[in-house]
């Protein structure tokens, strides 16, 4: 684990596999921290990839800005880490409120994206309800703390099935998100709610970009990552079998074979993309 203070605030993260590996940059969703993506650390090491995951402010180990934090903010946090790494581009990827962060890295840092992935996630702005859900929700958090939460959704956060049948992983997405400080989740909530619409970023993507969702996700179920698709016809769409919102924890082997065929196939191990 590493750290690094930017923008006002201390950022933990990891930077794992080969040093000269081409750099994949994966942002955990809500409200989790860069735990959510140990099952990818070893195999995207294995296959030679250097994978950096960030505990975004306010998640994780990470220092907490309380009050509002914009995907904006977080996209630039993860830009000033990537500069301090070295790395001019990079795959950057993430899964829910991560895919909304990566589809603002995109839309403000077009240059230094060399591929997309998208995990279980949405394009459009919030919708007035939305709105409204997310900043009651913060407010709940702050009043409440984030254990009344965590047991509501986790069968959300996981498919139903696999709550059961996958004790250690409930136990591991429990964990994250009873640990979240409510300060970190509240602010992130607030500024998600004022999010803009990525359709038209993405429409003119040109990057390579995987989409992947799973087959049971039910907050953004498959029909909002064939919305994706359309907006970005040379997209690759992955449907995994067995997971609902969190794949790549739930079925870490069928997650990763996508991940490693989609960068083999687009981000070969040749260029090394160091600035
Ligand atoms: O609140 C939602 O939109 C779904 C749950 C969620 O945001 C989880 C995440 O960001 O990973």
């Amino acid at each position: 684990m590493s750290r690094i203070a930017l923008h006002g605030v201390t950022i933990h993260y990891d930077d794992l596999g080969p040093s000269d590996g081409p750099p994949v940059v994966l942002i955990h969703g809500h409200p989790f921290n860069r735990s959510l993506w140990a099952p990818q650390a070893t195999a995207l090491g294995a296959a030679g990839y250097r994978l950096i995951t960030p505990d975004l402010r306010g998640y994780g180990d990470s220092g907490v800005t309380p009050g509002t934090v914009f995907l904006s903010d977080f996209a630039d946090d993860i830009a000033a880490l990537l500069g301090h790494l070295g790395v001019e581009r990079a795959v950057v990827g993430g899964v829910s409120m991560g895919g909304q962060i990566a589809m603002e890295f995109q839309r403000r840092h077009p240059q230094r994206v060399r591929a997309l992935v998208l995990s279980d996630t949405s394009a459009p702005a919030e919708t007035a309800e939305g709105k409204e859900f997310r900043n009651r929700l913060a407010d709940r958090l702050l009043a409440e703390g984030m254990d009344g939460y965590a047991s509501e959704v986790i069968d959300k956060m996981i498919a139903a099935y696999n709550v059961a049948a996958m004790p250690g992983v409930a136990a591991h997405v429990l964990g994250m998100m009873r640990a979240t400080d409510p300060r970190g989740a509240a602010a992130a909530l607030r500024g998600r709610a004022e999010r803009p619409d990525y359709r038209d970023t993405l429409a003119a993507v040109e990057a390579p970009v995987l989409i992947v969702v799973g087959a049971d996700d039910v907050y953004t179920p498959v029909a909002a990552a064939e919305d994706i698709r359309r907006l970005v016809p040379h997209a690759t769409l992955a449907v995994i079998e067995q997971a609902g919102h969190l794949p790549g924890a739930e079925q870490p082997e069928r997650f990763n074979a996508v991940l490693l065929d989609f960068l083999t196939s687009h981000v070969p191990h040749r260029a090394t993309d160091r600035a």
